[in-house]
Order: C-alpha cells, then sequence, then structure tokens
C-alpha cells in the first residue's frame, strides 16, 4: 500500500451554507433571500424544492455539531443568512437571527472546533433585489454595513471570515447563463453584478481591517481546470479564454488591481463592458489573509468556432461522471493550484469546497458510498502533489457535511457524508463520514 501524509499543520474542515441546510426559512423574524423567491417560481429548482425546511438545521444544529466532533475536524465552514439577521437587509439586527449564530458558534467553540464564516453565499435579502440587486451599486454599501455589523458581533470570538462565495456563480450563472438566482440571462447585469461583488468583497476587508484586527480574512471563487484537445494553438486559446473567465475574472483584480483585458475584449463583442468608478480597484485589490479554493471538476475542450462566447465545446466522452454529470479530473485540482501559483504568487490557499455528488440511500443502515472515498482519495491525493510542488495550502474543507439543497439541482444531488431524510430530517452518517473521520484523524491515507 502506498500512504499519502500531509504536513501536521495542514487545517481538516467540513462545510455547509445557511440556505442549503438550515430550513426555517419564516421562523424568528427571518426575511426571504433571493433563493427563496427563485426556488418558489415554478420551473426553476428540480422537483419544485426550496429551502423552506432544508435540513432543519436551524433547530438541529447541535447534533451537526456532534457530527463535526467526531469527525476530529479543526474547522467548520458555514455561511450567515443576511436576511436572518438583517431581515431589513440594513439597519436592525434581528435578535433572534444573531441569537442563533451566536449559540452555534458557541457550540463550536465548546467542543474544539473553529468556525470559518461565509458572509455572503448567494442569499441576497430579496428586497434588495427588488431595488436591482447586486447590479445596483448601492447593495455594495448595504453589504458593508451586514459585514460590519456581523464583524462587531462574532469578531470576538471568530477570527477566519470569507466574504463572497463562488463570485462567478453569483454572477454569471446568476445574471448571464440565468441557471441560478435572480435567473437573469444578461451580460451586462453579470459583469455589473461581478465588479459590485469584488467592491464589496474590498470595502468589507476594509471594514474588517479596523473591526477585527487579529483576525484573517478572504474570498472563495470557484475555478475548474480546461485541458486543452491537442497541442493546436486555436485548442489552447480556447481554454484559456474560459479559463480567464472563471479565473482571472475574479482573481486579476484582487491580486493585480485590474480585469484581464482578454475578457474585456470579448465581452465588448457582445456588447457586455465595465464600468469602474475612481479608486474601485483600489478598494478591490485590498490585501487579503488567505484565498479560498473551489474545486470540482474539470474537462478536456478544444476550438469550436461560434460556440458560446467563447468558441469552445467541452469534450467529456471517457471520464468517470458523478451523479451530477461532472468528470472526475482529479488530475485537474493539482493543474489549477500549480496555475494558480504560478500567476499569483504564494498566497496561502485554503481550499474552501472539495467533494462529489454520489445519490446513494440508505440499505439497511449503512450507505455504501465507496465512489466518494474513491473521489476524495484521489483529489486529496491531487492536493498532495501541489502541496509538495510548494503551494502554500492551508486546509482542506470538504463539500460537504450533510446533504443538503443543492441550488437549482434540489434535494436530487447528494454532496454530503452524512445521508439526510428529507422528510424525517434523520442523518445517517455514509462510509465516507468513517473514511474522512480516519484521514482527518491519521493525517494521512492510504491509497
Ligand atoms: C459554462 C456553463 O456552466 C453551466 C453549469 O455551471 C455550473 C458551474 C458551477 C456549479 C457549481 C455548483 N457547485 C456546488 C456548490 N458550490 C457552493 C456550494 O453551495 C455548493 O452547493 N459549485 N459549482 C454549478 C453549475
Amino acid at each position: 500500500m502506498t500512504t499519502i501524509e500531509f504536513p501536521q499543520d495542514l487545517k481538516w474542515g467540513a462545510a455547509t451554507a445557511a440556505y442549503q441546510i438550515e430550513g426555517a426559512a419564516n421562523k424568528d423574524g427571518r426575511a426571504p433571500s433571493i433563493w427563496d423567491t427563485f426556488s418558489h417560481t415554478p420551473g426553476n429548482v428540480k422537483n419544485g424544492d426550496n429551502g423552506d425546511e432544508a435540513c432543519d438545521s436551524y433547530h438541529r444544529y447541535k447534533e451537526d455539531v456532534q457530527y463535526l466532533k467526531e469527525l476530529g475536524v479543526d474547522v467548520y465552514r458555514f455561511s450567515i443568512s443576511w436576511p436572518r439577521v438583517m431581515p431589513g437587509a440594513t439597519g436592525d439586527l434581528n435578535p433572534e437571527g444573531v441569537g442563533y449564530y451566536r449559540n452555534l458558534i458557541q457550540e463550536l467553540v465548546d467542543n474544539g472546533i473553529e468556525p470559518i464564516i461565509t458572509l455572503y453565499h448567494w442569499d441576497l435579502p430579496q428586497s434588495l433585489q427588488e431595488n436591482g440587486g447586486w447590479e445596483n451599486r448601492n447593495t455594495v454599501d448595504a453589504f458593508q454595513e451586514y459585514a460590519s455589523a456581523m464583524f462587531r458581533e462574532f469578531g470576538d470570538v471568530v477570527k477566519k471570515w470569507i466574504t463572497i462565495n463562488e463570485p462567478w456563480c453569483a454572477s454569471f450563472l446568476s445574471n448571464y447563463i440565468g441557471m441560478h438566482a435572480p435567473g437573469k440571462q444578461d451580460l451586462q447585469a453579470a459583469i455589473d453584478v461581478s465588479h459590485h461583488l469584488l467592491l464589496a468583497h474590498g470595502k468589507s476587508v476594509q471594514a474588517f481591517r479596523d473591526i477585527v484586527p487579529d483576525g484573517e480574512i478572504g474570498y472563495a471563487p470557484n475555478v475548474d481546470w480546461l485541458e486543452p484537445y491537442s497541442p493546436a494553438q486555436e485548442d489552447k486559446d480556447a481554454c484559456e479564454r474560459e479559463m480567464q473567465w472563471k479565473v482571472q475574472w475574479f482573481m486579476d483584480p484582487v491580486f493585480k488591481g485590474e480585469y484581464p483585458q482578454l475578457l474585456q475584449d470579448i465581452f465588448a463583442k457582445h456588447n457586455g463592458y465595465l464600468k469602474v468608478e475612481e479608486g474601485d480597484m483600489d478598494i478591490i485589490s485590498q490585501p487579503i489573509d488567505f484565498m479560498g479554493i473551489n474545486y470540482y471538476s474539470g474537462h478536456v475542450a478544444r476550438y469550436k468556432e461560434g460556440n458560446g462566447m467563447f468558441d469552445i465545446e467541452p469534450i467529456w466522452v471517457d471520464y468517470d461522471k458523478t451523479d451530477i454529470g461532472w468528470p472526475v479530473y482529479a488530475d485537474g485540482f493539482y493543474k489549477v493550484l500549480t496555475h494558480l501559483q504560478e500567476l499569483y504568487g504564494d498566497i496561502p490557499i485554503y481550499i474552501t469546497e472539495n467533494g462529489a455528488c454520489y445519490n446513494h440511500e440508505v440499505k439497511d443502515g449503512i450507505v455504501n458510498d465507496q465512489e466518494r472515498i474513491d473521489y476524495l482519495k484521489q483529489h486529496l491525493t491531487a492536493l498532495h502533489r501541489a502541496i509538495k510542488s510548494g503551494v502554500p495550502i492551508k486546509g482542506y474543507i470538504l463539500w460537504s457535511l450533510l446533504d443538503n439543497f443543492e441550488w437549482a439541482e434540489g434535494y436530487s444531488k447528494r454532496f454530503g457524508i452524512i445521508h439526510v431524510n428529507y422528510r424525517t430530517f434523520e442523518r445517517t452518517k455514509k462510509e465516507s463520514f468513517y473514511w474522512y473521520k480516519q484521514t482527518v484523524h491519521n493525517n494521512w491515507f492510504e491509497i
């Protein structure tokens, strides 16, 4: 057997997000988010699913923390629901909402688990969407007010914060492709949203430095890897264009203070234009302490003239795929992490999401998700390769602790290492839970 052993100081964790697990959507003063509106609009989410009850973690968080304790993880990454703590989007805090997170944080601390808070995991207050949402530059100031209030409420205990989760999903997937809330298909809207999300990130970092001077803050872009079909320049160029859309568009502004010209030119051909105001790029490129990276999949792709905005087509033919249809492409994890180091140097990285969708059910009290264990072995080996190549990886946070509401896929797609019965909310630890528990305990695994 071969052993893959990690540095002793690597942090192990698990992740969730508010709208995906909490439920209690109309409880204790929470106001609607854009995902309440989107999921309750027929046709947007598979099977008409919504987050009204989800995993009922709002009421079962103590049980969930006990699973984290059993896993032996160092950190738990969760998100705060903006409309739960600030139902008016700005102004007064909701004591019940703040109280829920204070109880959750205390439960984690009492069990020796470090909380990592994500401020924005896509559940924008619907009241802001009525005024244009992230397309409206005023939402940036609303976010800074919300973020500052959370820093003041929890910054005495919580020292690691993430501003924005997957800005590509919250901008282009949601406003250009239209698959996520608010479900627009408007390139200019998506460009405006992407800039305002990054501006909100920068402004909240500025506020954080004053309110939590001993804390660490970053953001969590999602990346994938596109492997050119051939050495032909047209295939390499096609992959570069789409990779820049996912990576450079959201990282160059933070680490270089500018947007990639290649993409600005492509967007202009489709009547999409950046609207940057004086000082914006200085705010966005505020130094941060770490970068979260969310990686799930990659694939081979090649040039195809006229196909989409980037003249590219995916070639997925010969890979194993997870139950959400994404290729299992662990080499892409290693390649994208070393690529990021080449582009941006030694910014400390937490893997803030990595995991797989496999829809196994409970049989005789057991969930035999060997495919998920195999996925984790492949991707943790790729991560180990990146660490050995000198990429400064500080932690690995698995997506997800629980099966949960997978956005437009609803509850049809299961990413958890704990199975959730959505009728009874009964949790069942999967075989992957036990494998991950052993790996966290040992800090190594065998392949
Ligand atoms: C170019 C065309 O593309 C069409 C589909 O495009 C995507 C891309 C990415 C995703 C996606 C979903 N997830 C998992 C979540 N991450 C955050 C957490 O809440 C998880 O539930 N990550 N990425 C979905 C669809």
